[in-house]
Parts: C-alpha cells; structure tokens; sequence
C-alpha cells in the first residue's frame, strides 16, 4: 500500500496521483484491479448511492458502513473516507472523537474535511492525534446551501487569492493533500506550483498533481445528471439496463431458465415419488 509520503514523492517526481471513489466492496475491488493510487469514501455516496439530492443528508454511520465494505474489497489500497456534514463543525474534541471512530472503526488510511477557516484546527488537531488529513477547497459540496448551487468557485482575483492562501494554511496546518474542486484551472496551476502537498483536482484542469472523478460518473453507472467536468469512460449503465430487460423479457417468455441453469434428479428417484404412477 502506497503512504503519505509516497504522495509527496510522486508529486516531486510528477507522477500522476489517480483517485477513484468507491462506496461498496465491488466497486473498491474494482479500483484496486485497476491499480489506482487512492480510493475516497466520497459522501456523494449520499447522491450516487443512496438517493440524497445533497450530501448534507450523510451521517458519520452512513460513511463508516460504507468505508467498511470499500476497505474489505480493497485491502491494499490508500483509502480515504470524508467526514460528513455537521460531524467536525462544532467542539474540535467532539471532530477528534468522531474521526477516531470513523478510523477505528473503518479502517481509513486518512479523512477528508472541507473548507479552510475554523476547520484549519479541526485539521491540526487530528494530525496531531496522527490521523492523516486531507483538505477539500473550492466548491465544497456540504456548503452548498450557503454557496447557493454547485457552481465554479475562485473565478474573481479576490477569491482566488483567498483559496491560494487558504492552500497554504491546509498545509501548514499538517494537510497531506488538497482537494480542488470545480475552479479554474489556471488557479489549480497557480496553487499546485505554491504546494508541495499534492493538490487532487475535479473540475480544476489537468494542472492538479491527481485527478479524482465519482466511480458512477465515470463509467455512466446511474440516472443521476452529470456534472461538466466529469467524462464517461465506459457506459456501465447501457448494460446494467439492457441486461435486466433480456432477463425480464426471457421470464415472460419462458426461455429462462434454460436446461444449463436446472439441476436434476435421477430417473429411479423421481420413479419413487410418483411410486411408478
Ligand atoms: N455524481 C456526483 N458527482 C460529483 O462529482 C459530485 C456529486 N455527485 N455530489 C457531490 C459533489 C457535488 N458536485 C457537483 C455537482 C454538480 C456540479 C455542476 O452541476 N456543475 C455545473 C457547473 C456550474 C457552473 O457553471 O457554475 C455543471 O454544469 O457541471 C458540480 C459539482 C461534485 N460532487
Ligand atoms: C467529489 C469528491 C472530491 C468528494 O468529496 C466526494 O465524492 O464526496
Ligand atoms: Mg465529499
């Protein structure tokens, strides 16, 4: 399994950093196949898997169940799980109790904390506790109902300013990565180049030292309207659709089960039930 500072040393080297998110064993394991670096336990499990139309509905039990099952399909890959909404916002002793359960109890590698501010505490104090953190700047997706929508963020000079020394700070304050999330991707270059902490983008141009998209955007897994930023590398959902027609329309039919998918009795049994009759 790669470490904390296998990250600083792929971004020094200019390695890519690929990470992928996965809520379930399946999926984890299928992350881990395909060799990528780092899994998130992203709380857009909310929408993707359980329905949600925002992740603020996301509870502390919701993420550790998940993490659970992730870190069973993917025993040898980096995993991250992000603390949900309303969990690290209150008394920073209450945040270091919930992400020592969240890490006792799922086995994440790291947690992930949204937004700069009052949380650059949240995050020294849970490196301290020696927990690795990784922060999350820009669109920060539990904030939307003060953001106002899920909208590019740090467009203006002003703002953009404000998130390169908000970057800063994450790292001063023990960050082992940043997440960059929906900006422009001359502010990803401006902030990847101040860091030495690797800056994981999503919607943030091809100038973050990694790359994280949702598993069902990518591989179209889902009904759920996709984000811009999001490209689909496979259409999981054409097959999971088709896939369950022909198994519908066969049942109705009579053509499933066919003879290969039947066991069978030998003819002196069923000879002894009907008693030769
Ligand atoms: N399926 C899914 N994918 C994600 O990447 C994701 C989630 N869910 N849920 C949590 C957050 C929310 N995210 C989102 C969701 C929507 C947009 C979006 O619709 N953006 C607009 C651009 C808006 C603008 O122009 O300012 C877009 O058209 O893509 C962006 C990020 C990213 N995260
Ligand atoms: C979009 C990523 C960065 C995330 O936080 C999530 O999946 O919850
Ligand atoms: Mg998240």
């Amino acid at each position: 399994m790669k470490t904390t500072s296998d990250f600083l040393t792929m971004k020094a080297n200019g390695e890519k950093i690929v990470m992928i998110t996965a809520y379930d064993c399946p999926s984890a394991k299928y992350a881990e196949e395909a060799g990528v670096d780092m899994i998130l336990v992203g709380d857009s499990l909310g929408m993707v898997v359980l329905g949600y139309d925002s992740t603020v509905q996301v509870t502390v039990d919701d993420m550790i169940h998940h993490a659970k099952a992730v870190r069973r399909g993917a025993k040898d890959t980096f995993m991250v799980v992000d603390m949900p909404f309303g969990s690290y916002h209150g008394d920073p002793n209450e945040a270091l109790k919930t992400a020592v359960r969240m890490i006792q109890e799922s086995g994440a590698d790291a947690l992930k904390v949204e937004g700069a501010g009052e949380v650059l505490y949240v995050i020294k104090k849970l490196v301290y506790a020696g927990i690795p953190v990784v922060a999350h700047l820009g669109l920060t997706p539990q904030s939307v109902g003060v953001l106002g929508g899920y909208k590019v963020q740090g467009k203006t000079a002003e703002q953009a300013q404000e998130l390169i020394e908000d970057a800063l700070r994450c790292q001063e304050a023990g960050a082992m990565a940043v997440v960059l999330e929906c900006i422009p991707h001359q502010l990803t270059e401006i902030v990847s180049k101040k860091l030495v902490i690797p800056t994981i983008g999503i919607g943030a141009g091809p100038e973050a030292d990694g790359q994280v998209l949702v598993f069902h955007d990518l591989l179209r897994y889902g009904k759920h309207r996709i984000p811009k930023f999001a490209k689909e590398f496979a259409n999981a959902g054409e097959q999971i659709q088709k896939g369950i027609e022909g198994y519908a329309k066969a049942v109705k039919e009579g053509s499933f089960p066919a003879p290969e998918h039947c066991f069978n009795m030998k003819e002196e049994e069923l000879f002894s039930i009907y008693g030769g009759k």
